[in-house]
C-alpha cells in the first residue's frame, strides 16, 4: 500500500523504496508542499491514485485477500479448491424431493452475484422454495462472525473486552426430556433404553419428518451457515464433523467448541462423518409422532445426522456430538468421559470428573498446570485426548481475582451467552442472573495461556470426582478404593439447589450415571468396566471432592471456598496428600486426610462445623438411604466379565446399618 502513495497526515510515501545496506527496503517520507487551508468542497487536495474510484474502492483496500483457501476441493473438480458449494448443497438438500436449495457462497449484503451453473437444479423438479437462493456463509472468521451477529441478531453485541454477548433465546439450558434417539437395526442392540435411559426412542421415518421440516427452514433462509471441523485430538481416532445452522451465534459457538481445522485440512476435508442440521429458531410440529413438546433434538446414528428443533441453547450441539463420541468411541475400545483434565509440568495427569456446575472447568483451569481439557474427554490406549477445540465456562459471579485465566479468555472471539451488561459501557455485569443463572463463556482452548498443545496427554495418575454436595455433610476430600470408585462413577452424585428465588429450598440430590447420564448412550455399566479396568491396569489414584457446602446445608452453611478446594487438589497433584494419615467416616466409609497443607483441619471434618450435631447425622444418614435407593437400579448388572465385582462395588457404598 505504500507505494500507492496516498496522503498521510502531510506525508506522502515517495516510491520506489530505496535499498538500504543490510537488504531490507526502507519507505522515504517526505513532506508534502503544505496547503494552509481546506476549502469545503476542495477534494483534489490528495487525489487518490491508481484504481481508486471511490470509497467503495478505498473500503476494499481495508480488507486484504486471503492467501489461504478457506474452503474445500470439490471432489468433481479438486483444482478449484473455493468450488464447496455443490457438496454443501447436497447436505441441504431434500430427501424426499431430492433436490437441494440453489446455494451461492457469500453474503447476500454483498450483492447479486449469479450462483455457479453446476449447482442450478434441472428446471423439471423445481418448485418455488427450489427458485429461491440460499447463501452459505462456509467457515466464516470471528471476525465475520462478528459482523453478521450484529448485523442480523437481536440481542448480539460487543462488550467492553471484546467479546460477542448474545441471547440463547426462550431455552437458557439443554431439554434432556426433548432428546431422542432412532431406535434402528445398525445401534439398537448397542444402546441403552427403558428406564432412566436418556436415550428416547424415535422411528426412522418421524426423523426424516423432522429432518425434512428442519432442511426446509434452513433452505428458507437468506443465508446459512457452514462450519467444517474436528473432534478429539488423538489423530487416530479423529471425526470430521459439519455443522449447519442458522445463526452466527451457533457458527462462532461451534467455532470455538470444536477443532478447528487448518486451511490445508480443509481443503481435504471430504465427506463429514457426522452432520448437524440446527434449525433452533423453528418448533417441531407437536402433531409429529412422538413429540411432546415444541423442541426436539433428534440424533440418527444410522445416517450419521442430528438435527435440532425448536431450540437456540448452542450447548445441545456440543452436547449432541459427545453423545456420539459416547457411542463411537467405546467401540474402538476407548473411554469417553465427561470429565476436565490437565497435567503438571512432570507430565501427571489428573482427569476431573463432575455434573454440570461441580467444577470441572474452574478446577482444571489451574495456572500451575497445563490445560488438556475442560469437559470431554477420551481415554485410550495411548493415553487422553480432548475431545474438544474449546471451553464453555459457567460465568455466574465470575471474578478476575478467583478465576483469572477463565476472565481473561473473556475476550475478542470469545461468545458470551445471556449475559448482562451495563448499556453504555458494555461492561458485564457478572452477578447479574436476570436472563439466567447459566450464563457462559464460550473460547477456544488456545485462550487459556498454559494450554497443552496437541491437547492429549499420558495415562492419568489421579481420578478426582467432583460433588457439589449442597447438604454439606460429605468431606471436602476422601481418598477412594477402586470399588469405591466406581460406586461414586456410577452414582454420579450432586445436589444443587433447586431455585433461589422463593427462599431457601431443599436441596435436591441429582444422581447422574457416570457423572453425565444425559450424555452416555450405552449402559453404564459398560463404561464402568471400562474405567475400573484403565485404572487398575495404569495405577491412578481416585478421590471424592466436595466442592459443595459446607458448615450446615444450603441456607445454613456456605459454599466450600475456592481456595480451599484449590489446595486440596495441589496436594493431591504434588502427590503429599497420598502420603497423610487417614481416618475413616461412618456410613460412607470415606478416607479423610487428618491434614491438609493451608486448609485449616475443622473444614475437613464436615461434622466439626454443623452447630447441630444430631442434624448433621440425620442428614448424613438421609443423603446414604438416597445413595441406596438410587443404585438399586444398577445392582443386578454385572460390570464387565468380573461377576464378583458388582458385589464388592455395592459392598463399597454407604452402610445404614452402621451406628454412630
Ligand atoms: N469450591 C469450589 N470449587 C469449584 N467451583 C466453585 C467452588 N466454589 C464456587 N465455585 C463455582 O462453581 C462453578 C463451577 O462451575 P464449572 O464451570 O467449573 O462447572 P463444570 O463442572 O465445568 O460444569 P459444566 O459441565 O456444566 O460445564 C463456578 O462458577 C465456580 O466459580
Ligand atoms: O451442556 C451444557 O449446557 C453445559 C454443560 O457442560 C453440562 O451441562 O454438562
Ligand atoms: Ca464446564
Ligand atoms: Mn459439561
Amino acid at each position: 500500500m505504500a507505494s500507492n502513495g496516498i496522503a498521510n497526515g502531510g506525508f506522502a510515501f515517495s516510491t520506489p523504496a530505496v535499498l538500504v545496506p543490510n537488504g531490507l527496503s526502507k519507505i522515504k517520507t517526505k513532506k508534502t508542499v503544505s496547503r494552509e487551508v481546506c476549502k469545503d468542497g476542495d477534494t483534489a487536495a490528495a487525489p487518490l491514485k491508481g484504481v481508486l474510484q471511490n470509497v467503495d474502492d478505498l473500503h476494499a483496500l481495508q480488507k486484504k485477500k486471503a492467501s489461504a483457501p478457506s474452503t474445500p476441493k470439490s471432489p468433481m473438480n479438486p483444482s478449484t479448491p473455493r468450488n464447496m458449494t455443490p457438496r454443501a448443497a447436497a447436505s441441504l438438500a431434500s430427501l424426499t424431493r431430492e433436490i437441494g436449495p440453489q446455494v451461492i457462497k457469500g453474503d447476500p449484503a454483498a450483492g447479486k452475484r449469479s450462483p455457479p451453473r453446476s449447482v442450478v437444479a434441472p428446471r423439471l423438479h423445481m418448485t418455488d422454495s427450489a427458485l429461491k437462493f440460499t447463501h452459505i456463509l462456509y467457515n466464516l472468521s470471528p471476525a465475520e462472525l462478528y459482523e453478521q451477529a450484529i448485523k442480523s441478531e437481536k440481542g448480539s453485541y460487543i462488550t467492553s473486552m471484546g467479546a460477542l454477548a448474545t441471547l440463547s433465546g426462550a431455552k437458557t439450558g439443554r431439554s434432556p426430556n426433548d432428546k431422542r434417539v432412532v431406535k434402528e437395526e445398525t445401534s439398537k442392540d448397542d444402546l441403552w433404553w427403558g428406564k432412566n435411559s436418556p436415550n428416547i426412542e424415535m422411528d426412522e421415518k418421524t426423523f426424516l419428518v423432522n429432518r425434512e421440516r428442519a432442511v426446509d427452514y434452513l433452505n428458507s433462509l437468506e443465508k446459512v451457515f457452514v462450519n467444517d471441523q474436528f473432534l478429539n485430538w488423538d489423530p487416530e481416532n479423529r471425526i470430521k464433523v459439519r455443522i449447519i445452522s442458522a445463526r452466527a451465534y451457533h457458527s462462532l459457538f461451534m467455532h470455538n467448541m470444536c477443532i478447528r481445522p487448518t486451511p490445508e485440512e480443509l481443503e481435504d476435508f471430504g465427506t463429514p462423518d457426522f452432520t448437524i442440521y440446527n434449525a433452533g429458531q423453528f418448533p417441531c410440529n407437536r402433531y409429529t409422532h412422538y413429540m411432546t413438546s415444541s423442541t426436539s433434538i433428534d440424533l440418527n446414528l444410522k445416517r450419521k445426522e442430528m438435527v435440532i428443533l425448536g431450540t437456540q441453547y448452542a450447548g445441545e450441539m456440543k452436547k449432541g456430538l459427545f453423545s456420539v463420541m459416547h457411542y463411537l468411541m467405546p467401540k474402538r475400545g476407548i473411554l469417553s468421559l465427561h470429565s476436565g483434565c490437565n497435567m503438571g509440568k512432570a507430565g501427571d495427569v489428573a482427569l476431573f470428573f463432575g455434573l454440570s456446575g461441580t467444577g470441572k472447568t474452574t478446577l482444571s483451569t489451574d495456572e500451575n498446570r497445563y490445560l488438556i481439557g475442560d469437559d470431554e474427554h477420551c481415554w485410550s490406549e495411548t493415553g487422553v485426548s480432548n475431545i474438544e477445540g474449546g471451553c464453555y465456562a459457567k460465568c455466574i459471579d465470575l471474578s478476575r481475582d478467583k478465576e483469572p485465566e477463565i476472565w481473561n479468555a473473556i475476550k475478542f472471539g470469545t461468545v458470551l451467552e445471556n449475559v448482562v451488561f451495563e448499556e453504555h459501557s458494555r461492561e458485564v455485569d457478572y452477578a447479574d442472573k436476570s436472563v439466567t443463572e447459566n450464563t457462559r463463556a464460550a473460547y477456544p482452548i488456545q485462550f487459556i495461556p498454559n494450554v497443552k498443545l496437541p491437547c492429549v496427554g499420558p495415562h492419568p495418575k489421579n481420578v478426582i470426582l467432583l460433588a457439589c454436595d449442597a447438604f454439606g455433610v460429605l468431606p471436602p476430600v476422601s481418598k477412594l478404593s477402586l470399588a469405591q470408585t466406581m460406586y461414586h462413577f456410577i452414582s454420579g452424585y450432586t445436589a444443587l439447589v433447586a431455585g433461589t428465588v422463593d427462599g431457601v429450598k431443599e436441596p435436591t440430590a441429582t444422581f447422574s450415571a457416570c457423572f453425565g447420564a444425559a450424555f452416555i448412550m450405552l449402559h453404564p455399566s459398560k463404561y464402568a468396566a471400562m474405567l475400573a479396568d484403565k485404572m487398575k491396569r495404569h495405577g491412578a489414584t481416585a478421590w471424592l471432592v466436595n466442592t459443595g457446602w459446607s458448615g450446615g446445608s444450603y441456607g445454613v452453611g456456605k459454599r466450600m471456598k475456592l481456595e480451599y478446594t484449590r489446595r486440596i487438589i495441589d496436594a493431591i497433584h504434588d502427590g503429599s496428600l497420598l502420603e497423610a494419615e487417614y481416618e475413616l467416616t461412618p456410613i460412607f466409609n470415606l478416607a479423610v486426610p487428618t491434614k491438609v497443607k493451608s486448609v485449616p483441619t475443622e473444614v475437613l471434618h464436615p461434622e466439626n462445623l454443623w452447630a447441630n450435631k444430631n442434624l448433621y447425622n440425620e442428614t448424613l444418614k438421609k443423603l446414604a438411604g438416597l445413595f441406596q435407593k438410587n443404585f438399586k437400579l444398577y445392582a443386578d448388572y454385572t460390570v464387565g466379565n468380573d461377576l464378583k465385582l458388582m458385589e464388592e462395588i455395592l459392598a463399597a457404598g454407604p452402610q445404614l446399618t452402621q451406628d454412630i
